[in-house]
C-alpha cells in the first residue's frame, strides 16, 4: 500500500467489503452491487458472525485481519456493510494503513445518490441526507475536542459548536427549499388529476425493473403530442443492471382502454435505510404516497427468501403513508418456467396476493397488467348532463371530452345532451360548469 495514492474517482478504486451479522452467514452480494454502482472494484471480502463490538463493530482481531487483507489486496478503502458509529469508524481507521478510507453502508449509498442526482431537488435531498449523517458526527467530534486530549480528531482540525450550528442552519434552509418544490409539485399533480389523469406509481426494490416496465407500459404513446400541456413530462427512464439507476422521478403518460394514466417511476427501495435517509427523499416518495394505484415491482427471478425480504422492505416503506391499492408485479418472468412461478406465487401469497406476472423486457404479460390497472383504479362515475345552448356551451362540451370519456352526445333545438364517464371530481366540475351555462332568467 505504501506510496500508492488512492484515487478518488474513475474505475480504479479497490475496495475490501466487510460485514458483521448477528447470526447466520453474512451475505455480501448487495453491498458488492452497491459498490459496483459507483465503480469500486471489490478485491477482498470478509464477514463475521458475532454481536456488535462497541469500539470496533467487529471483534478487534477481525479488524486486524481486515487490515492484513487490505495490505495483501492493495485496497484503497474498506466498505463496511453496517451502520458504523463515529467512534467505530475512527477506531477501525486507526488499525488500517494510512490513507485507507473507511466507508459504511450509508456513506456508500449517499455516494451513489450523489452521483445520480441530476435535478435540483435530487441534489438537495442528497445534501440533506449528508448533513443529517454528518450532524451527530460533528457533535461527537466537538465533544472529543472539548476533552482536549484529541484535538484534530479524525485529522480534520479544530472543532467547536459553530460547525454544528452551520450544519443545522443549512439543514433548515434545504428543508425550506424542498418544501417549496414539493408545493409546486403538489399543485401540478392536482392539475393532472383535475384533467382526468389517474396517477399510477411504480415502486419497488432497486433493480427490480421499474424503469423497464415504465417504458413497456408507455410504449405506444407519444409524449411529444401533449408536450405543451405537460411541459414537465420527461421522456426518458433509463435502466441498467445497476442499483439506483433512477433517482428522482420520471413521469410518462399511458393510455389504457378507457382511461389515461400518468405513470411515475421512482427511486428504488433498499433495506436497512435509516429513517433520516428515507425522510430526506420524502418528496420523491411523495409521488408514490399520493398515487391512485401503486404497482409494486419485484424481481421474481430471485430466490423466494430474497423476494420475501425485499417485499417486506417495500411494504414497510409504503405502509405508513400509502392509501392506494397495491398491485404486485412479478417481473423478469422470462427467466423462470411456469412451475417456478407457481411455487413462488404460493410461497408469497400472504405478502403478494394475486400478483401479475410479466416480463418487462420481453413485453409478456404487460397487456394483462394494463387490464389489471384499469380494474383496480378507483371507479369512474357516469353522468348525463343537459346543457342549454349558449355561447359557451361548446367549450364545456369539449372540456368534458378532454377530461372524461364521452359515451353519447346529441343535439336538440336549444340544448345539448352529453352522457359521459369520468372521475367523480371531474363530474362535479362538469355539473358546476353546466349550472353556470343556465340563462339568468331560467
Ligand atoms: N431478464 C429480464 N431482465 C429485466 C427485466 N426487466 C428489467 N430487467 C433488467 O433488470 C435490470 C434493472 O432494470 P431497471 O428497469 O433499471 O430497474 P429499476 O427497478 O428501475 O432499478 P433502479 O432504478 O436502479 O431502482 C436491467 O438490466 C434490466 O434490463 C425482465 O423482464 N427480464
Ligand atoms: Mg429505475
Amino acid at each position: 500500500m505504501s506510496g500508492e495514492q488512492p484515487t478518488t474517482d474513475g474505475p480504479s478504486r479497490r475496495a475490501v467489503v466487510a460485514k458483521r451479522v448477528e447470526s447466520g452467514d453474512g451475505d455480501l452480494e448487495e453491498i458488492e452491487q452497491l459498490a459496483n454502482a459507483v465503480d469500486y472494484e471489490v478485491v477482498g471480502r470478509l464477514t463475521q458472525t458475532r454481536e456488535e463490538d462497541a469500539a470496533y463493530m467487529f471483534g478487534e482481531g477481525k479488524v486486524e485481519e481486515l487490515a492484513a487483507l487490505v495490505v495483501e489486496t492493495d485496497a484503497d478503502c474498506v466498505i463496511i456493510d453496517n451502520d458504523l458509529g463515529p467512534y467505530q469508524t475512527f477506531n477501525i481507521g486507526g488499525k488500517l494503513p494510512e490513507d485507507v478510507a473507511v466507508i459504511d453502508r450509508f456513506t456508500l449509498i449517499l455516494e451513489i445518490f450523489g452521483e445520480r442526482a441530476r435535478t435540483r431537488k435530487a441534489q438537495l435531498q442528497v445534501e440533506l441526507a449528508e448533513l443529517r449523517y454528518e450532524l451527530p458526527r460533528a457533535e461527537a467530534k466537538a465533544s472529543l475536542a472539548k476533552r482536549d486530549e484529541r484535538p484534530g480528531f479524525m485529522g480534520l482540525g479544530e472543532y467547536d459548536e459553530s460547525v454544528e450550528r452551520d450544519i443545522k442552519r443549512r439543514i433548515s434552509d434545504i428543508r425550506d427549499e424542498l418544501a417549496s418544490i414539493a408545493e409546486k409539485e403538489q399543485t401540478r399533480r392536482e392539475k393532472r388529476r383535475e384533467s382526468g389523469f389517474d396517477l399510477v406509481a411504480l415502486a419497488g426494490y432497486t433493480n427490480a425493473g421499474k424503469s423497464t416496465l415504465l417504458r413497456q407500459l408507455a410504449a405506444d404513446l407519444d409524449v411529444a403530442e401533449n408536450a405543451d400541456r405537460h411541459p414537465d413530462l420527461e421522456t426518458t427512464a433509463e435502466s441498467e443492471d445497476m442499483l439506483f439507476t433512477t433517482l428522482g422521478t420520471t413521469t410518462r403518460r399511458a393510455k389504457l382502454d378507457t382511461r389515461e394514466v400518468l405513470l411515475t417511476d421512482t427511486v428504488g427501495f433498499v433495506s436497512d435505510l435509516p429513517h433520516w435517509l428515507v425522510e430526506s427523499f420524502e418528496s420523491t416518495l411523495d409521488s408514490v404516497y399520493r398515487a391512485d394505484l401503486v404497482l409494486l415491482v419485484v424481481d421474481a427471478s430471485e430466490p423466494v427468501r430474497e423476494m420475501r425480504e425485499k417485499l417486506v422492505t417495500c411494504h414497510d416503506t409504503l405502509h405508513e403513508r400509502n392509501e392506494a391499492p397495491i398491485v404486485t408485479v412479478f417481473n423478469k418472468a422470462d427467466r423462470l418456467d411456469a412451475e417456478a412461478i407457481a411455487e413462488k406465487r404460493a410461497a408469497l401469497s400472504g405478502l403478494a396476493p394475486n400478483p401479475v406476472v410479466v416480463s418487462a423486457r420481453e413485453g409478456e404479460g404487460v397487456a394483462t397488467l394494463r387490464d389489471r390497472v384499469e380494474d383496480e383504479l378507483p371507479d369512474w362515475q357516469h353522468e348525463r348532463l343537459l346543457l342549454p345552448m349558449t355561447d359557451d356551451t361548446m367549450s364545456v362540451v369539449s372540456w368534458i371530452h378532454d377530461h372524461g370519456h364521452v359515451e353519447e352526445e346529441s343535439y336538440g333545438d336549444d340544448h345539448v345532451t352529453v352522457a359521459f364517464e369520468a372521475k367523480s371530481a371531474i363530474v362535479s366540475q362538469a355539473r358546476a360548469k353546466a349550472a353556470d351555462l343556465s340563462p339568468i332568467d331560467a
